[in-house]
């Protein structure tokens, strides 16, 4: 389990985290989402450890990172790729790192052979492609085998191939009952991947739910309801008396907000009204993301007017 509890990081004046806390559980892919500048790396780098919060607590399976006994062991954590001496190979890399670490070099071989870069260890990773190095940095996370694993904007850069490996692999670690906690600013980029969603704008906690949730929360999700034109005004005033909230469209729809299909439907049924359409149109996961950091983006290209 990793948790944030009330954490602040401040840069003098600027609050880059904002009173944030947050639990991000085992057996699923949790994604960490905000627009650029929200504080997402700030978080990251207060929970592995590596900034020191102004005030609040970063746990890692309930202890702060320092006072882990075997880190590599509990969390691995792909912060940034390019974080390995350029004239090392790959596997000379992952050696010195396990070795520090009391993890035998079968291990290395092992985490290579996972992140598909066996046939390349032992040429220099500063000549490998961004993709390569990706690879890289998550054989480091993985060497350990740890219960818990931290990535940052771990896609950003990479070709549709290295995308869907990185979302595969993900899915496979929570599957396996890991904890995966993956940054990203892409709404769209995390609907393939994260089961729940913390998010945040300017420091601040926006919302903190599953994926779903968040999708069937959003104000452009609604029910398309088609009757015959007889029978259009009846049902709009049914559905009215129920508290939903019904628009007719230009198509002779009703688009009906504030109730569920099953109500509707069965409101249609005990009024003997026939339905030639009872359908739900969701938002898509970029509107509800747009519409819940629309106020935390810190800076936006100025809109055309
Ligand atoms: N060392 C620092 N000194 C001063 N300000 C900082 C420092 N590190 C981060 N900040 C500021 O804190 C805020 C949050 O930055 P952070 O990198 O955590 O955001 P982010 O959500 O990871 O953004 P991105 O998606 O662009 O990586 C930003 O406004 C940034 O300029």
């Amino acid at each position: 389990m990793i948790e944030a509890i009330g954490l602040t990081k401040r840069y003098g004046e600027k609050a880059a985290v904002n009173d944030l806390s947050f639990t991000v559980r085992a057996g699923q892919v949790t994604g960490f989402l905000g627009p650029n500048g929200a504080g997402k790396s700030t978080t990251l780098r207060m929970l592995l450890g590596l900034d020191r919060p102004t005030s609040g607590t970063a746990l890692i399976d309930g202890r702060p990172y320092a006072s882990l006994t075997r880190p590599l062991h509990t969390v691995g954590a792909l912060l940034d790729a390019s974080a390995f001496h350029p004239g090392r190979s790959a596997r000379s890399h992952l050696r010195a790192i396990a070795l520090s670490n009391g993890i035998g070099a079968a291990r290395v071989d092992t985490v290579l052979d996972e992140v598909g870069l066996s046939s390349v260890a032992g040429r220099r990773a500063g000549g490998f492609s961004l993709g390569m190095k990706q690879r890289l940095g998550i054989a480091a996370a993985l060497l350990g085998d740890p219960q818990l694993l931290i990535f940052d904007e771990p896609v950003n850069g990479l070709d549709p191939e290295g995308v869907h490996w990185i979302r595969t692999l993900m899915r496979d670690l929570a599957a396996r009952g890991r904890t995966v906690f993956v940054s990203s600013h892409l709404m769209s980029e995390m609907q393939y991947t994260a089961d729940h969603l913390v998010i945040v704008g300017r420091g601040r906690l926006i919302a903190d739910k599953p994926l779903s949730d968040l999708i069937d929360s959003a104000a452009g999700t609604h029910l398309t309801i088609r009757t015959l034109p007889a029978r259009r005004g009846e049902l709009a005033a049914a559905l009215e008396a129920l508290d939903a909230r019904v628009e007719t469209r230009a198509d002779d729809a009703l688009a009906v907000r504030g109730t569920t299909p099953q109500e509707a439907g069965l409101l249609a049924h005990h009024r003997g009204i026939p339905l030639t359409e009872l359908s739900i149109q969701r938002s898509t996961l970029e509107d509800a993301y747009m519409a819940l950091t629309d106020d935390a983006v810190e800076y936006r290209a100025k809109e055309a007017v």
